[in-house]
């Protein structure tokens, strides 16, 4: 599908389908409520799918791997090789989200979206990295699109293998710069207060990294209401490619797990593109990286975990499959009132 095919099909959640999950977990035979915010979102993938039969079926991560030009400027901690490096490692078990993925049960797909040497992944490289945003647009608009146009199809091809949940993620040496820049825009705030250390910078490191992005806004005046512009002057491939994902699960009706700083920026260009997304968000923990309380703040939709991870590759978003499952577990196995006799015992709703 195309993007604007895309924007076509999007529709918010089914509120026939909520009311049924949520009369359904009424029932269980457990105090009201008392399974908090794991219910409330087996409810929401109720009218994510419109159905309140609700069956993850098979789980898959979707990591799209990029390389950002704007690391010549000295920005991450980082050499731009260990971008491939850790891209060809998920699919040999070297990676920590693969590890994370056979333990939760989910199979990984990590996509060459754009790293800067030739790979051995699934190929769908848009440019060998984006240009280096500090001296020009980190890509075109129509480079952005195609990215955006790569997670859309990702998603089209899952739903065909029979996945009925995707998490996503990325690996991008310097992609916490593209993703500080393009939050600085969205939010109109200060690159200072969105920038952190990313994968670990010293703290002249920060203050250099915190003037590239102010640079680099008031180089190309990204338009904050126009979000392909903003990830083409000032994003990045992966949070493009993400972004698409998030597109394209709500166009296909599949709910589509938030990660971490970077996975919550696509989160909210895909929102900002077309505001019904959100129906179709999950987000899973918050990250150390501080601009992304932010976006979580921004997006209002309560996250499962807050405990200091920032690795990103979709390590948090995986980290919620169990729990989903568990959730699950109780909504399609667990006796309700009726079955235990307890019909006096009237839930107040
Ligand atoms: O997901 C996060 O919240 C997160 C926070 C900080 C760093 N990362 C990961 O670290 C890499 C980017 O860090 P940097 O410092 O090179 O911009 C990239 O591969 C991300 O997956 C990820
Ligand atoms: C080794 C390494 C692994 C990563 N995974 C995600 N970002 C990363 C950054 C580094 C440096």
């Amino acid at each position: 599908m195309t993007l604007e095919e895309t924007l076509e099909k999007i529709h918010p959640a089914d509120k026939t389908a909520m009311e049924a999950a949520l009369a359904h977990w009424n029932n269980i035979a457990m105090p009201l409520h008392s399974l908090g915010r794991l219910q409330d979102t087996v409810v929401r993938i109720a009218g994510m799918t419109g159905n309140a039969r609700v069956d993850l079926k098979k789980k898959a991560l979707v990591v799209m791997c990029a390389d950002n030009g704007v690391v010549e400027e000295g920005v991450t901690q980082s050499g731009q090789e260990v971008t491939k490096i850790v891209a060809e490692n998920f699919l040999k078990e070297k990676a920590t989200a693969s590890i994370l993925c056979k333990k939760a049960g989910a199979d990984i797909f990590p996509v060459d979206i754009g790293i800067a040497t030739d790979s051995t992944i699934l190929q769908h490289k848009v440019m060998y990295g984006t240009k280096n945003m500090a001296k020009e647009p980190a890509m075109t608009r129509e480079q952005a699109v195609q990215a955006l146009e790569v997670g859309i199809h990702m998603v089209e091809e899952l739903k065909e293998k029979g996945y009925g949940i995707i998490a996503t993620g990325e690996m991008g040496i310097g992609n916490t710069t593209t993703s500080s820049a393009v939050t600085a825009v969205l939010l109109e705030q200060d690159p200072a207060k969105v920038t952190g250390r990313g994968a670990g910078l010293s703290g002249t490191g920060l203050k250099k990294k915190i003037s590239v992005i102010r640079d680099a806004i008031a180089l190309h005046k990204p338009k904050k209401e126009d979000p392909i512009d903003v990830l083409a002057k000032v994003g990045g491939l992966d949070i493009a490619g993400m972004a698409g994902v998030f597109l394209g699960g709500a166009a296909c009706r599949i709910p589509v797990v938030a990660d971490g700083f970077i996975s919550c920026v696509a989160a909210l260009c895909a929102i900002r593109i077309c505001p019904a997304v959100k129906d179709y968000v999950i987000t899973s923990h918050k990250s150390k990286e501080p601009a992304t309380m932010m976006i979580l703040e921004a997006l209002d939709i309560p996250v499962f975990l807050d405990c200091d991870m920032c690795l990103g590759e979709g390590t948090g978003a995986v980290t919620i499959y169990p729990i989903l499952d568990m959730a699950l577990a109780v909504y399609g196995g667990m006796c309700t009132f009726s079955d235990n006799q307890m019909e006096n015992y009237v839930p107040l709703v």
